[in-house]
């Protein structure tokens, strides 16, 4: 369970301090009562999506995975895939970005996907993983298009059973690493937010632990 990974360690404590990383009583698209909920969501200024964008260039490129473009899924995906597209050039990899529209415009140029063609080697970019559904659709849009998805990239990864009721006891993210073929990269994982609580000299956060720890018992993988 411990981590020391420096850039998943300095991401917590960026998100904790944006205030995108909240501790409390959050329902999950699971129905689960959870004691923690990220919501990448409230990256919601230039700065703080700078910093997001910095952060999933780094771990993207630290992976050696091998990507041609980026492709982010509606909604969320969209100003994901621009943030990471822009730290990729910052650090000197400069790939084409595409994305889609939930619904296809009938005038204008129409269709579906917005931005590069959809071409090569197809790294998604969202922001989490529940049961992989969502995923599953992206990386069937892509090859519809003729490209290969090769990996989806996301900031923090639960580390849950997806669901109570199935006897599958994966992870979305273990589904769409099994099933789906793709790899995953995620900044930040369970197992990162559980060090950083362990870690904080900030009492208040410190006290989250417990109830953490609690849910990571009843619901991890
Ligand atoms: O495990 P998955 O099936 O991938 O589900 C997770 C996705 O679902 C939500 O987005 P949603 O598809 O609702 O679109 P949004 O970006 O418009 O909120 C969430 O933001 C994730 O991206
Ligand atoms: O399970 C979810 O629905 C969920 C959890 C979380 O921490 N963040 C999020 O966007 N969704």
């Amino acid at each position: 369970m411990a981590s020391t990974d420096p850039l998943a360690q300095a991401f917590v404590k960026f998100s904790v301090e944006a205030g995108v990383l909240r501790f409390g009583d959050f329902k999950t698209k699971a129905g689960r009562q959870s004691p923690y909920f990220f919501n990448t969501g409230l990256f919601d200024d230039g700065a703080k999506l700078a910093r997001l964008g910095e952060f999933y260039a780094r771990r993207l490129i630290a992976s050696g995975l091998e990507f041609d473009m980026l492709f982010g899924p509606a909604y969320k995906g969209i100003t994901l895939a621009a943030a990471v597209a822009i730290g990729l050039a910052r650090e000197g990899k400069s790939v084409p970005y595409a994305y889609n529209r939930k619904e296809a415009k009938d005038h204008g140029e129409g269709g579906l996907l917005v931005g590069a063609p959809v071409k090569g080697r197809v790294l998604i970019i969202d922001d989490v993983i529940t049961d992989g559904a969502s995923k599953r659709e992206a990386a069937e849009l892509i090859r519809a298009a003729g490209a290969t998805p090769v990996g989806v990239a996301i900031t923090m990864d639960r580390q849950e059973r997806a669901s109570d009721t199935s006897a599958d006891n994966r992870s979305g993210v273990q589904y769409v690493e099994q099933e789906l073929g793709l790899r995953v990269l995620s900044i930040a994982t369970l197992a990162d937010l559980m060090q950083f609580l362990a870690d904080t000299d900030d009492p208040a956060l410190q006290a989250n632990m417990a109830r953490v720890e609690v849910y990571r018992q009843r619901y991890g993988v």
